[in-house]
């Protein structure tokens, strides 16, 4: 059986990716190794059957003897150890969330049911490191793979509502905090069903503006009761790094030239923090190269992956189906609101939500572990 180093699995996706593998029976086909960057020596996890203690995930020479490693653990880890493992003559694969190797011409970013093709030439080419794609580019992906494989997509602008879980861990308690720091600010003038609204309204605009509610985590700003438009740092174009991946990982996902470069696929748009739990939703428009007869748009769109579901444009099921509070915990990509735009006949315009830590982190990993395992 393989060898698979694990590095991260106790981190929030770690712990996805954990929860995923022992779900699918994984742990079956290969011989795992944890890791840790802080606790060696300790005792282990059991999935898997063994509790060895834990390797220290700094040890290259540990690292260098197994055939593939997965790691959950951070850009800051990738940069410290797959140099050094390659330099030193590796050849194992290397499966990665962080986002550090990505645009590297020797990795290949997996989203399997988009890019099983690219994946699969990368392959044969002797391409041997594997790195997850941006949270919101692979939900994206996984939303609207069909339209994209039917070449019928121009362009797309992506406005995202993006979940505290892509900020951390730390940021999905201080989102809480702050919820509940606001109702603790009104609670007693809620439970008198005269309160004035407006009086109520007030005390959380003061609670939202109080140096005493914690912000630390969302760099001194509240997210409850409120949105944060920029997400990562700044770069060119007015553009925050995250609305960057969107056209550079997007189009390296589908193996088309580089964003910006003729032939690319134009993606862009507005990333924003909304106090979501662990589900991106984003609010699409989407150029047609031409016009598609609504049902025809609905039938590629379903028929490209077992996770996407179309949801009629309805207010109903959009309300009970196209939600984060729907999708929270499961691997279904719901999209909807699928209309035809007043711009003209090739605007699509679309609303699509899909579960961060596991399509947007954790099981693209998993499914490139496993397509390594059984080939
Ligand atoms: N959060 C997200 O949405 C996404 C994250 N990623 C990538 O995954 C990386 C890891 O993200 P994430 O899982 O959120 O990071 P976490 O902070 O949850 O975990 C990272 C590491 O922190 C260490 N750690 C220290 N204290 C604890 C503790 N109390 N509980 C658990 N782990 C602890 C663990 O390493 P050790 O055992 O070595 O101490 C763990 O592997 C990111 O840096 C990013 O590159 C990719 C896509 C999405
Ligand atoms: N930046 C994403 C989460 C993330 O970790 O992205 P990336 O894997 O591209 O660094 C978010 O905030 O929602």
């Amino acid at each position: 059986m393989k060898t698979v180093g694990l590095v991260g699995w106790r981190g929030m996706v770690g712990s996805v990716l954990m929860q995923r593998m022992s779900e699918e029976g994984d742990f079956a086909h290969f011989t795992p190794h944890f890791f840790s960057t802080s606790q060696a020596g300790e005792v282990g996890p059991n999935f898997g059957g063994t509790a060895a203690p834990l390797q220290d995930a700094h040890d290259i020479d540990a690292l260098a003897a197994l055939d593939i490693i997965v790691t959950c653990q951070g850009g800051e880890y990738t940069q410290q150890v797959h140099g050094a493992l390659r330099a030193r003559g590796w050849t194992g694969y290397w499966i990665d969330a962080a986002s550090t190797l990505r645009m590297k011409e020797h990795a290949l970013i997996i989203l399997d049911p988009v890019n099983r093709p690219v994946i699969e030439q990368g392959l044969a080419a002797g391409v041997r490191d594997f790195v997850g794609g941006n949270c919101t580019v692979s939900l994206m992906l996984m939303a609207l793979g069909g339209l994209f494989q039917a070449g019928w997509v121009e362009w797309v602008s992506a406005m995202t509502y993006q979940a505290a879980s892509g900020a951390g861990a730390q940021n999905m308690r201080e989102l809480l905090q702050q919820m509940g720091a606001l109702y603790g600010a009104v609670a007693t003038a809620l439970d008198d069903p005269a309160g004035a609204i407006l009086d109520i309204d007030r005390q959380v605009a003061e609670t939202l503006r109080s140096a005493t509610l914690p912000t630390g985590n969302f760099r001194g700003v509240p997210l409850a009761g409120s949105v944060i438009p920029w997400i990562d740092v700044p770069v060119e174009h007015g553009q925050s790094k995250e609305e960057w991946k969107g056209g550079a990982e997007c189009n390296k996902i589908l193996g088309l030239p580089p964003f910006r470069s003729p032939g690319s696929i134009p993606v862009d748009g507005l990333c924003v923090r909304v106090g979501a739990m662990r589900c991106h939703s984003q609010g699409l428009t989407i150029k047609l190269r031409r016009s598609v007869p609504l049902p025809e748009v609905e039938a590629r769109i379903a028929e490209a992956n077992a996770w996407v579901r179309v949801i009629p444009n309805e207010r109903e099921a959009s309300e009970r189906f196209l939600t984060p509070a729907a999708v929270s915990g499961t691997l279904q990509v719901p999209v909807g609101r699928l209309h035809t735009l007043a711009m003209g006949p090739e605007y699509l315009g679309a609303f699509t939500v899909g579960d961060q830590l596991l399509w947007g982190a954790a099981e693209p990993l998993r499914r490139m572990l496993r397509l390594l395992l059984d080939r």
